[in-house]
């Protein structure tokens, strides 16, 4: 892996109520995008707060760029956009920023000139003079997007970034995202998004209760199996055991998606190699039946997430 931008070694928080995060451990690269994911109440938030040196660890330590975390020195090579933001409502976003600009130190021309750009990138563009409290509440996430952006950080830490936001809305993020990773930053996102998460990270953690319960590359994750899903007419169910001998592997009726009519039914294969679709459809079609639509599972990420986390307890489920 390229050089550390963030380390951390056994990083701990116990709020004293045995919640928080416990001894992680974990290393991320220049230019290298990490998703952090669990479900509610994993500790998710609470590990980035440490890291931008919001809350003071209980235990272990951290470094960003090779900067104890929560030094000023740290502190000047990241951007952050927070879970919960909430900026000065009687300010326009153009002032946010401007205010923004001066913490970080930059002069009126760099600032003036950045802030007018970012307000293109995250798409608020003239709307900029607007008062902050006649924003709705995904223009508000976009303003925290450009604040975190603002000083041209080697290293965002993103919380939650399109929560806010409508479909377009997440899908100019995406793509504002990607054109960071071209720059060769590093980002670590924090994202119940799952699908968001697998375009754009190359590596993920899966964290629960405080505890983190696998690390990897997106690709080592979702390696596994495809699952193919199949509507085929004409099918009688002793074809099955017959199919799973010829292919090698299991077969089965996937239950849950509907067939558009009573004569049709959707099959559900996990295969290894894409390769093996097509011999699929030769089998089906030898058999006589007649192949309708074939789809290929777009969700793996999240399918790893609930399998991961299957049977275990975590703290956002309900009672
Ligand atoms: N200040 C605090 N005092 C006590 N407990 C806290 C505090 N902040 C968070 N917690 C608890 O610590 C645990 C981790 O919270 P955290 O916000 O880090 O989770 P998360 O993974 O970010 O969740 P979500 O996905 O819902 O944002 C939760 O059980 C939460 O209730």
């Amino acid at each position: 892996m390229s050089q550390a931008v963030i380390e951390a070694r056994g990083l701990s928080k116990d709020y004293g109520n045995g919640r928080g995060c416990r001894g992680i451990t974990l290393s991320v690269g220049t230019g290298e995008a990490f998703g952090f994911l669990g479900p509610n109440g994993a500790g998710k938030s609470t590990f980035v707060k440490m890291l931008v040196g919001l809350i003071q660890p209980t235990g272990g330590n951290a470094e960003i760029m090779g900067h104890a975390v929560g030094s000023l020195e740290a502190r000047r090579h990241f951007g952050y956009l927070p879970e919960l933001y909430r900026y000065q409502e009687w300010l326009s976003g153009e002032e946010v920023l401007e205010l923004h600009a001066k913490l970080c130190g930059l002069d009126r021309h760099t600032a003036k000139k950045r802030i007018r750009e970012l307000l293109d990138q995250v798409g608020i563009g003239l709307r900029g003079r607007d008062r902050v409290k006649h924003y709705s509440k995904g223009m508000q996430q976009r303003l925290g997007l450009a604040c975190a952006l603002l000083n041209d950080p080697q290293l965002v830490f993103l919380d939650e970034p399109s929560s806010a936001l409508d479909p377009i809305g997440r899908m100019e993020v995406r793509k504002l995202l990607q054109q960071l990773r071209q720059q060769g930053k590093t980002i670590f996102l924090n994202s119940h998004l799952l699908e968001d998460v697998e375009l754009l990270c190359d590596r993920v953690a899966l964290l629960n209760n405080g505890n983190i319960l696998h690390t990897g590359t997106v690709t080592e994750v979702l390696q596994e199996k495809t699952r193919w899903h199949l509507r085929v007419g004409g099918f009688t169910p002793f074809l099955l055991p017959w199919l799973e001998q010829m292919l090698g592997m299991p077969i089965g009726i996937a239950a849950d998606i509907p067939a558009p009519n009573g004569d049709t039914v959707w099959l559900e294969a996990e295969l290894t190699d894409d390769e093996q679709i097509g011999w699929l459809n030769n089998l089906i079609m030898e058999q006589g039946m007649t192949l309708y639509e074939v789809k290929k599972s777009q969700t793996r990420l999240d399918e790893w997430f609930m399998n991961a986390l299957s049977g275990l307890s975590h703290r956002g489920e309900r009672s």
